[in-house]
């Protein structure tokens, strides 16, 4: 494991809450720590939110969606606002990247060429989207003729996780800015630093005051206050799938806002003989331990076809073997700390569990060194459909491994779960993958990759993974109300 050398600590900027406009202290005057997970020391003290800092956000956000600028300018002019505030994302990597980089663990160099990056492409892809928001002419069967007009849906609450700050921050934003929303966001208590600094980048760019708020605090006060509130118009989620649940009674409780809501996943990587088993194994690492297995779409349960399974294992364990988990400052880093203390002890349990449970460990297994919250690449053989680690989202970098006789079997257990996020298959024969993807009940299917995406590639899941869409033009929808517009027609030659 590396963490020699000094701990690089990048400048932390932005700890307040931002509201309208303005950097301020939370009402309480409270408090709380962000923690870096390499040595468990505190980073930073940020401004703890709570109801009332959720209250006046959502006024200000209110106030800026029914008086302001931003929902009445053309969606032209947003466009060109949205592009400044991704040219300056871009211009801001080094410190937008070294920000996820220390609070969540990420490695810095992903962060720099994925996370921070992609985040300025959702801006500029739904920037461009901005003037091009269309409805339908309706020519009715009697009398009348309408048409329909996509208006944004209002104030929208973005709730969202640790594992991708600043990518999920730009997720839920881009789209909701694009179509004139306002919005009050609450990051992750774990990692709010780079919302924070995107917030100062925003008002640099040019979004008036009011139209994006965000509020660091804690999910059961801050996060159910947004759930719960009256003003609120829409919440935009990604979490866990019981969080997920809270969230549709806190609507359910008030003013019966709709969700969307991006929840948990068990996604399986299903592997077949005719595979190439260096590809096959360099496709299930990236599934299984990409972002320390801190991914919702982790395709963690990995089904191999008998034929190669042996030889896939051994490759599979040389490869996890090869990884180098340390300092994700250090460029050679393969694999940071995982998140939290809480994240750590969780994953730590759940290899317990398989242990247990009678899996056989091929690899890994343990924590990395005393200090901070490193864990081994772990892959389990001998696991059993009903375990929990085949079972249950572990989000750590755990691969279960399971072999497979026939197609029918693995479509079977491949479906065998709560979830519908996403799932991998790799094979060259078309017929497999065509009746594999086509019987696979999840949102995304990867075929001979995994984790491929982009802003136009919609993502949503299916079963307890959740419903509604990120990314693509269905998160627009997402973001607008359809109004029906009808007028009477006299005298026309036809109906
Ligand atoms: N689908 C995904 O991408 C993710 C899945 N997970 C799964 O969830 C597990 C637990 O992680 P955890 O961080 O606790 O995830 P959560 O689902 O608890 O957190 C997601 C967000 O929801 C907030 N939140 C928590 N409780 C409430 C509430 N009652 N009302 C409104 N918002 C709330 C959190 O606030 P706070 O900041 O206080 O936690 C955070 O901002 C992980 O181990 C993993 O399995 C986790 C993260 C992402
Ligand atoms: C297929 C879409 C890739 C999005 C990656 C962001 C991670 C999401 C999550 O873990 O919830």
């Amino acid at each position: 494991m590396s963490t020699e050398g000094k701990m690089k600590m990048p400048d932390i900027k932005f700890t307040k809450l931002f509201i309208d406009g303005e950097f301020v202290d939370a009402i309480s005057g409270k408090t709380f720590e962000t923690i870096d997970p390499r040595s468990g020391e505190v980073i930073a003290r940020v401004a703890e939110g709570d109801m009332a800092d959720i209250n006046l956000a959502v006024k200000s956000a209110r106030e800026a969606f029914d008086h302001g600028e931003w929902p009445r300018m053309s969606g032209a002019q947003r466009g060109r606002i949205m592009m400044r505030f991704a040219d300056l994302i871009d211009e801001h990597t080094d410190e937008l990247a070294a920000l996820d980089a220390i609070d969540a663990g990420k490695l810095l160099s992903m962060c720099k060429i994925a996370d921070v990056p992609g985040s300025a492409g959702n801006l500029r892809y739904y920037a461009g989207a901005a003037d091009k928001i269309h409805g339908e002419t309706l020519k009715m069967t009697m009398n009348y003729q309408g048409y329909t007009l996509k208006e944004p849906i209002g104030v929208v609450g973005g709730i969202i996780p640790w594992n991708f700050p600043i990518f999920m921050f730009s997720m839920k934003v881009s789209p909701a800015l694009a179509v004139g929303c306002t919005i009050v966001l609450k990051p992750a208590e774990q990692t709010p630093l780079s919302a924070l600094y995107c917030a100062h980048l925003a008002k640099e760019a040019g979004i008036p005051d009011g139209v994006l708020n965000v509020v660091p605090g804690f999910g059961s006060t801050a996060g159910s206050a947004l759930a719960s509130h009256m003003d609120v118009d829409k919440i935009l989620f990604t979490g866990s799938t019981e969080v997920g649940r809270k969230i549709m009674e806190a609507s359910a409780r008030s003013n019966l806002k709709p969700l969307s809501l991006e929840l948990g996943g068990k996604s399986p990587l299903v592997i077949f003989d005719d595979a190439d088993v260096d590809m096959a194994t360099n496709l299930a690492q990236i599934a299984s331990f990409t972002n320390k297995g801190e991914i919702c779409i982790a395709g963690s349960r990995v089904f191999v076809q008998e034929g190669i399974y042996d030889e896939f294992l051994k490759k599979a364990v040389e490869k996890a073997e090869s990884l180098k988990v340390g300092d994700p400052f250090h460029v050679d880093t393969n694999q940071g700390p995982q998140v939290d203390k809480i994240q750590f002890q969780k994953v730590l349990s759940y290899i317990e569990s398989g242990r247990t449970d009678g899996a056989t460990l091929a690899t890994g297994g343990s924590r990395c060194g005393d200090k901070g919250y490193y864990i081994q690449p772990t892959i389990f053989t001998d696991v059993k459909d009903d375990m929990m680690i085949a079972k249950d989202e572990i989000f750590g970098p755990v691969m279960s491994l399971m072999k497979f006789k026939t197609t029918e079997e693995a479509i079977e257990r491949a479906n065998d779960t709560k979830y519908g996020l996403a799932a991998g298959v790799v094979t060259n024969d078309i017929n497999i993958m065509n009746q594999v993807s086509r019987s696979i009940r999840a949102g995304v299917i990867w075929v001979n990759c995994y984790l491929a995406s982009g802003p136009d590639c919609p993502f949503g899941g299916y079963k307890m993974s959740g419903f509604g869409s990120d990314q693509g033009m269905d998160a627009l929808d997402g973001v607008l109300k359809k109004k029906s517009i009808v007028t009477p027609i006299y005298k026309t030659p036809w109906l």
